[in-house]
């Protein structure tokens, strides 16, 4: 579904390329975990994959085309959702209206269907009031949740999350890679962590490791 063609990329402030030539390969259906050290430059290719920033050489595809050639806003709105640490969820609104205003700006299938979401939301363990009342005032994991769900009623078959357990307690984080993986193999989405923590990147499918510019697999799809 995702490919990485010799990519490359470098900050304008630095002096040399973070990564160099990378080649990767996303399947649908399954969950890659991105691990290493701080600063070793997993944001940035998750960033990259998300379309929120062009390569300085190489390549990304999905389905075989371009990003670039797709256009990275039509490319982020139609095929990517994001999750990231701190949830981005619209602080004015209730997670019901999250879902509900996802849904039309993506022009999701399920535009417009409140049932729909409010299904969703159960799912996740958010009482009819919790879906109802101002995000702001829902925990951390709680927001958390109403940030995945909303990868869930959209159409994107891509689930790029960053750190999207980093701030969670344990209880939440196992609920939340439970819920990547529905994610993953029920709705047959490709998701791609990046994570710090080993108990995260082993519930995933598959690891890639940066380190030294290089990304090498630590666990492939087929040792599963
Ligand atoms: N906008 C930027 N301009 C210049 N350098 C940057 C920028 N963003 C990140 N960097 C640098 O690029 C390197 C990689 O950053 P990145 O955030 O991708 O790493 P990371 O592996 O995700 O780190 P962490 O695990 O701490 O989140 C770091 O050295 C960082 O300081």
């Amino acid at each position: 579904m995702l490919t990485t063609e010799k990519l490359t990329y470098w900050y304008t402030s630095a002096d040399q390329s973070l990564f160099k030539d990378v080649d990767l390969e996303f399947s649908a259906g399954h969950s890659y975990a991105i691990v290493g050290r701080s600063g070793s430059g997993k944001t940035t290719m998750v960033s990259l994959l998300a379309g929120l920033d062009k390569p300085r050489g190489g390549k990304i595809k999905f389905n075989g085309a371009d990003i670039a050639g797709i256009g990275l806003s039509n490319y982020r709105k139609n095929d990517v959702a994001i999750v990231f640490q701190a949830y981005n969820l619209f602080t004015y609104m209730s997670a019901l209206e999250n879902l509900m205003s996802a849904m039309a700006i993506t022009g999701s299938k399920h535009k417009g269907d409140k049932a729909f979401a409010k299904q969703m939301l159960a799912k996740l363990g958010l009482s009819e009031e919790q879906m109802t009342k101002n995000v702001q005032k829902l925990s951390g994991g709680q927001q958390q949740r109403v940030a995945i769900a909303r990868t869930m009623v959209c159409d994107a078959p891509l689930v790029v999350a960053d750190e999207p357990t980093g701030n969670l307690d344990e209880e939440n984080t196992d609920a939340v890679i439970n819920l990547f993986q529905e994610i993953a193999r029920d709705l047959g989405k490709c998701v791609i962590i990046v994570t710090h923590e080993p108990d995260v990147a082993n519930r995933c499918d598959a690891v890639i490791r940066l380190a030294h510019k290089q990304f090498t697999w630590e666990k492939t799809i087929s040792e599963n």
